[in-house]
């Protein structure tokens, strides 16, 4: 009974996006302050929903700047309707404009400038061009927006798609500032516990360190700036498109001191393609290994439609990874292991497993720890499960009234007021973090 309502909470907050966007700053080439004050200024002039988004400091991360959203409200729909892909709805829920490439579905008459209802197609079922009168599938309205293009425009452009703004929203159920692309080489979104896991990890800038699955390189860049662009990082990552995305990234942010590698980093490499790099045994001073994973913690999904079978595979290839970190880890040296899932399996059981198998792996403390404690597996005693650092927003559902979990996408007004309270530490995507040293 328990750990079903634990699940239907898990589900429930996994469907709502957080509303805390979290930015980290540059700041081997811009202050803080300077960043609040240029971001609240694009904010203020590019409004348009009426509402003050406040860009502030957040507190025990000096890199790191918060900005309150709102929602959800309530919005009335028009007959013309646009549907876009599960990717492009959760982005919109965030913040995001409407891309073309995102667009399904769209009314036939739909004219530059028209108000459009916008629905995400629930179930992966939508076929691109299909007539929206035609679309007998589960989907779920996001907002309005102002079509930017018609469906001819989108659909009947031969083999290219349509690049950029589709339908520009106006109003959202939930409401973020507009940032993307804004000072892309000073600023990067990112969630709060990937900022949190790479001060946890903490290198310096004479350390030697190695970002076993990097793609897009978020923690890359950090990783880097923490060392003030000095040092070494070498970057792995198994696909080799998405290393471009890293190496790009990392250009932007004018960053020198760090090697990209197409590599696989799995002990028993089985990806065709990936070149198998051989590093020294025991030559990193600190790896951080941020596990490929189920993604159970990412918000909002308003599907989540992984397969069993998919779900248990990962934690064989995050056990191969492991085993590869603690042989590169330099003895003294320190790791961090780090999932964006809340399954117990890919996470407390992954790290009662790596203790019970490599007695020199020791967990330490973790600073900052805004995160709860680890749950209890078999195998981690309650001593080390507080070491172990977890994100588990369902817990913003925990309240008295539990058996009263309305559907929030009505009136929630619950809901509603637990965000309007300052959880930013809480409201965020789920994550997991643990941090070793090996003896
Ligand atoms: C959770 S994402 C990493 C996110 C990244 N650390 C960041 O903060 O931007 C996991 C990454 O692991 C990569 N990956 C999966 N299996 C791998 C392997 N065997 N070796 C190296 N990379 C792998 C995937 O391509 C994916 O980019």
């Amino acid at each position: 009974e328990n750990v079903n309502k634990k699940l239907e909470k898990i589900l429930k907050i996994g469907s709502l996006p957080p509303l805390f966007t979290t930015l980290r700053v540059n700041n081997l080439h811009l202050e803080r302050k300077h960043a609040i004050k240029l971001i609240q200024e694009a904010i203020d002039e590019e409004e348009r929903t009426g509402l003050k988004f406040e860009v502030k400091n957040h507190p025990e991360l000096n890199d790191c700047i918060i900005i309150q959203n709102f929602g959800p409200f309530n919005v009335d729909t028009v007959t013309e309707e646009i549907i876009v892909d599960h990717s492009c709805g959760m982005s919109v829920l965030r913040g995001s404009d409407i891309y073309s490439t995102g667009i399904l579905s769209m009314s036939p008459y739909v004219k530059v400038g028209d108000l459009v209802s916008v629905y995400v197609d629930v179930e992966n079922k939508c076929r691109r061009g299909l007539l929206t009168k035609d679309f007998h599938g589960k989907k779920f309205f996001i907002g309005n927006g102002v079509a930017m293009v018609t469906r001819a425009a989108v659909f009947c452009t031969g083999n290219n798609k349509l690049k950029g703004i589709g339908v520009r929203m106006s109003e959202c159920i939930y409401r973020s500032p507009q940032l993307y692309d804004l000072l892309p080489s000073l600023i990067h979104p990112q969630n709060l516990p990937s900022i949190i896991c790479v001060h946890v990890l903490n290198p310096s800038s004479d350390d030697l360190v190695l970002d076993m699955c990097a793609a897009p390189g978020g923690k890359t860049s950090h990783i880097a700036t923490l060392m003030g662009n000095k040092g070494c990082v070498v970057a792995l990552d198994k696909n080799r498109n998405k290393t471009e995305t890293v190496k790009r990234h990392l250009e932007k942010w004018n960053i020198s001191n760090v090697q990209v590698h197409h590599c696989d980093s799995s002990k028993n490499a089985r990806q065709r393609n990936a070149k198998i790099l051989k590093f020294k045994r025991e030559s990193f001073d600190k790896i951080l290994l941020d596990a490929p994973c189920s993604g159970l913690g990412q918000r909002p999904s308003i599907i989540n439609d992984i397969t069993s079978s998919q779900l248990s595979s990962y934690p064989q290839l995050q056990m191969q990874l492991f085993e590869t970190a603690v042989q590169l880890l330099k003895k003294g040296g320190t790791m961090v292991y780090s999932t964006c899932t809340t399954n117990i399996y890919e996470n407390e059981s992954i790290t009662a497993w790596a203790l019970q198998k490599f007695k020199n792996l020791k967990l330490v403390k973790q600073d900052p720890h805004l995160g709860s404690s680890g749950w209890i597996v078999e195998g981690l005693t309650e001593e080390q499960t507080r070491l172990l650092q977890r994100f588990d927003p369902s817990i913003l559902l925990d309240h008295d009234n539990d058996d009263d979990l309305q559907d929030h996408h009505q009136d929630n007004e619950d809901y509603y007021y637990l965000h309007h309270s300052e959880r930013y530490d809480i409201d965020t995507i789920g994550f997991f973090i643990a941090k070793f040293t090996k003896l």
